[in-house]
């Protein structure tokens, strides 16, 4: 399959990667078959207990970050449970993001929250290269693909996490069936963060549906402001990863808890400017 010129080329070279281990998983042999760690229910517990359900994310590298984390991931992944995530995401995409399938195996062991692979899967044999609770499947990249790897990712025991940009693909995640969407601020063309990519698109998603917001949020305000946008969850990456990872997410599970602490508002043009 060619991919279509407007990608960015380090996306078109992960998606060439990811079809060449396809194949290498396909002559590996088991079907996965997973019990999975219930998502929805880690999010409502998140919820009940006062933190912003945040999906914290293992990834030690990516073609929008300088250098390499080099710590080890178990580690790192601990700190984000301290922290108070709810679930974690770890990529395992080798090439371009410092992941890999053993690292996901050793960080599921080590800690008892719901753990999302996070890599570009693009053909049903890739599913079997290792367990998780959570599958992305990329609306953009799978095409006409989607309502079937999103069953076979179903009948090996995967919850299924899909990732849309725009309408088009929201309304292709719903047709296909998915009941956990993540809207991605990243634009996969040109690499490029707009919060108000969520924004626009949040209102369009079912209310029965899981809704999750990715990518370029960067502290404690973009966290209340994808709340504010309709977000049931967060996924953070690069922002966790630079630095103090279990503070880092403390701060950003305890947004609301802080904010609702604090008696002198934050800006106060926001209240005399509402319009009643
Ligand atoms: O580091 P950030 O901006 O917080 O983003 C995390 C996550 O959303 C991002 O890594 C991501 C979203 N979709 C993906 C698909 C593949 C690889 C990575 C991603």
């Amino acid at each position: 399959m060619d991919y279509p010129d407007e990608l960015a080329p380090a996306v078109r070279s992960i998606l060439s990667a990811a079809r060449e281990r396809a194949g290498a998983a396909a002559r590996a042999g088991d079907t996965a078959s997973v019990s999975p760690r219930d998502l929805a229910a880690a999010f409502e517990r998140a919820e009940a207990d006062g933190r912003v359900p945040v999906i914290a994310e293992v990834k030690p590298t990516s073609p929008t970050t300088e250098g390499s984390r080099e710590d080890d991931p178990v580690a790192l992944a601990e700190g984000m449970v301290a922290g108070g995530a709810a679930a974690l995401s770890v990529l395992t995409e080798p090439e371009h993001f410092g992941g890999s399938v053993d690292t996901l195996r050793r960080v599921r062991e080590a800690v008892d929250v719901p753990v999302l692979r996070k890599d570009f899967v693009v053909e049903e044999a890739q599913l079997d290269a290792v367990e998780s609770d959570v599958v992305l499947l990329i609306a953009r990249f799978v095409g006409d693909d989607l309502p079937d790897l999103l069953a076979a990712a179903r009948d090996r025991g995967f919850q299924v996490l899909v990732e849309v940009h725009d309408r088009d693909e929201l309304e292709r995640a719903l047709d296909a069936g998915a009941t956990t969407v993540g809207v991605n601020n990243r634009d996969l063309a040109e690499l490029v963060v707009d919060l108000g990519t969520f924004e626009s698109v949040a209102p369009h998603v079912p209310d029965e549906v899981t809704l999750i917001a990715e990518s370029g949020i960067e502290g404690p305000t973009d966290a209340r402001r994808m709340r504010a946008a309709g977000a049931d969850a967060l996924l953070v990456g690069s922002a966790i990863m630079d630095g103090d990872v279990e503070a880092n997410t403390r701060e950003l599970t305890r947004a609301e808890a802080d904010e609702d602490a604090d008696p002198t508002p934050r800006d106060a043009t926001d209240t005399t400017e509402t319009p009643t």
